[in-house]
């Protein structure tokens, strides 16, 4: 009997290459996970929306490897400028003509090491969905605390890269990335109560705007979305899906989560 999805969440599953790959073991990557896709009942009876973010010079080719697929693609960031006079800079028209759904905005490395501000990400924010882009808005706190703190942290950060948006926000598909800039490449993920409390208090935060959706990365991994999934919509997945079959496994615990909830039949 196929399985009845409509009362079950559909758990959103992104990954960045960020700079690991070259341009073929990108490309290689990309095709390997798209096999996985064709294949896997997880994707197949969407109970998982798949999104990838390779570099900007594969993103041509990963659209057309993708395309029969139900992956989708994104950018890893995206200028604050939409044309112009900016050597060096990709923005989101570019980014949405060549068949981005995606673009991350705000992560840790690029607030830490290329001098993203809270009014850049604000900006950056606005291109996106003016362009129909979905952010996938990273936020987290810097240093390891409690929750409260964090989700202090987070929801200020929310609150201002959203304080631009040209349109109202019950509106917008969003997705928030909350990811401890301290559980970044590490070897394990923030606490399971740490990453549980911090999503639930994001989501009563969202509780009215139906489009957005809060997952959790940062050293996410198999294993992570079998104790997480009550409390997040899903995972940004890094350095722990760079073997293809890693991706199969969390696949395979999506099926088992959706297994063990309650049908309506
Ligand atoms: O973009 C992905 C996250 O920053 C997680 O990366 P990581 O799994 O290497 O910690």
């Amino acid at each position: 009997m196929p399985f009845d999805t409509t009362s079950c969440p559909r758990f959103r599953l992104g990954v960045s290459l960020k700079m690991y790959f070259g341009y073929q073991h990108t490309l290689s990557w990309c095709r390997q996970i798209a096999d996985i896709a064709v294949r896997h009942d997880a994707i197949h009876h969407r109970m998982a929306e798949l999104f990838v973010m390779p570099s900007y010079p594969t993103l041509p080719v990963a659209h057309d490897i993708f395309a029969s697929t139900h992956v989708a693609i994104g950018a890893q960031d995206l200028s604050i400028h939409e044309h112009g006079a900016f050597t060096g800079e990709v923005g989101a028209p570019m980014l949405a003509e060549l068949g981005c759904a995606y673009v991350e905005i705000g992560h840790a490395e690029r607030r830490r090491h290329f001098g993203e501000t809270e009014d850049s990400i604000a900006v950056k924010t606005a291109n996106a969905i003016r362009s129909g882009l979905t952010p996938v808005l990273c936020i987290g706190e810097s240093e390891a605390g409690d929750v409260e703190s964090a989700s202090r942290a987070c929801i200020e950060q929310f609150e201002s890269a959203v304080s631009k948006s040209p349109t109202p926000l019950s509106e917008s598909a969003m997705i928030l990335a909350y990811e401890p800039h301290w559980a970044i490449g590490s070897s394990q993920p923030a606490p399971h109560h740490h990453i549980a409390g911090v999503c639930h208090r994001l989501r009563q935060h969202v509780v009215d705007l139906s489009g957005v959706s809060v997952i959790y990365g940062g050293s996410a991994g198999p294993g992570l979305l079998t104790s997480i999934h009550a409390h997040s919509d899903g995972l940004f997945l890094g350095r722990f899906v760079h073997e293809p079959s890693a991706l199969t496994t969390i696949l395979d615990e999506v099926l088992a989560i959706h297994e063990r909830l309650p049908r309506t039949r």
